[in-house]
């Protein structure tokens, strides 16, 4: 099956990504000329998700490198004029920014509180299309918008995979209110001590100062050296401490995801309680647009 991303497979930037290879099909063997950068891979992704998106439809923008691909898709689309009567719902201050620098036309969950469609990266995917959101810190609007939309795909370059929400190591990042944040952070800490958690405050990079959300809050960033186990029992151990606002794992809210790879990009919708998986190869990619 050909997917139209010709321009993928020459690559503006060489560096080449060294990633574990994704689940293709067999038949899908690499093609050793192609060199695909991390960002090409998101865009990819990202264009594969915006197929979805049809005219009149409200759509949940997300936030993030990934996301950003996608919100420019849109946005050229409708300049095409193969996309029309778009309102996009954004999810950050800054994807606000992007979608009317780009002029896609905006609302917000008060005048559209059902999404028809939301497209967002993801920091972490479990097998069950679980996630971890908000290592760009936006998880609050995030997740109001995506638990708000009939249908949210997910999309995320191969090095987001992971075998459990926690797994990569990095952070899970939860909002909390600054007054006494380290007492919460003590109090999550606590929470997970089974798990071997620790936690830090999140601040800025140029500042040194705390990082504040775009709704005024900070970040504790969570990580965990096992397993927290049971995801439903963890949201409601954090939701219940006073003084936390949101938490970065989006449980069952993704309805499918698309995942780009070295080798190709594998799709996963939930059926019901099933996962369908299509693959396409970059080879498959080749044939169809490269002769
Ligand atoms: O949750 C997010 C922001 O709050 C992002 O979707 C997530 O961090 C992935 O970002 P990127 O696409 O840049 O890797």
């Amino acid at each position: 099956m050909a997917v139209a991303y010709p321009h993928f497979l020459v690559s503006e930037n060489h560096a080449t990504v060294e990633q574990p290879a994704l689940m293709v099909s067999p038949a899908a063997a690499p093609c050793p000329s192609v060199t695909l950068t991390q960002d090409d891979l998101k865009k990819i992704a990202a264009y594969k998700a915006v197929e979805h998106v049809k005219s009149g439809m409200v759509v949940g923008l997300g936030t993030g490198s990934t996301a950003k691909h996608a919100v420019d898709r849109i946005a050229e689309l409708m300049r095409k004029g193969k996309l029309k009567d778009i309102i996009g719902i954004p999810t950050s201050k800054k994807t606000h920014e992007q979608a009317v620098s780009l002029g896609i036309p905006l609302s917000d969950l008060d005048s559209h509180p059902v999404v028809d469609l939301a497209i967002d990266g993801a920091d972490e995917v479990d097998p069950g299309l679980n996630l971890v959101k908000g290592r760009g810190g936006s998880l609050l609007r995030e997740k109001m918008v995506e638990s708000a939309s009939k249908k949210f795909i997910v999309i995320v370059d191969e090095s987001k995979l992971v075998n459990y929400v926690g797994g990569s190591g990095l952070a899970m990042p939860v909002e909390v209110i600054p007054f006494c944040w380290n007492h919460s952070l003590k109090r999550l800490v606590t929470l997970f001590a089974d798990a071997g958690c620790a936690g830090e405050l999140r601040k800025c990079a140029e500042t040194g100062e705390a990082f504040v959300t775009d709704n005024g809050n900070y970040i504790i960033d969570l990580y965990f050296e096992k397993d927290i186990g049971d995801l439903n029992e963890a949201s409601d151990l954090i939701l219940r401490l006073p003084g936390i606002v949101e938490h970065g794992m989006f449980i069952g809210l993704a309805t499918s995801l698309i995942v780009a790879g070295v080798e190709g990009m594998a799709v996963k919708t939930k059926i019901g309680n099933e996962l369908e998986v299509d693959s396409f190869s970059y080879t498959e990619l080749r044939n169809g647009f490269l002769v």
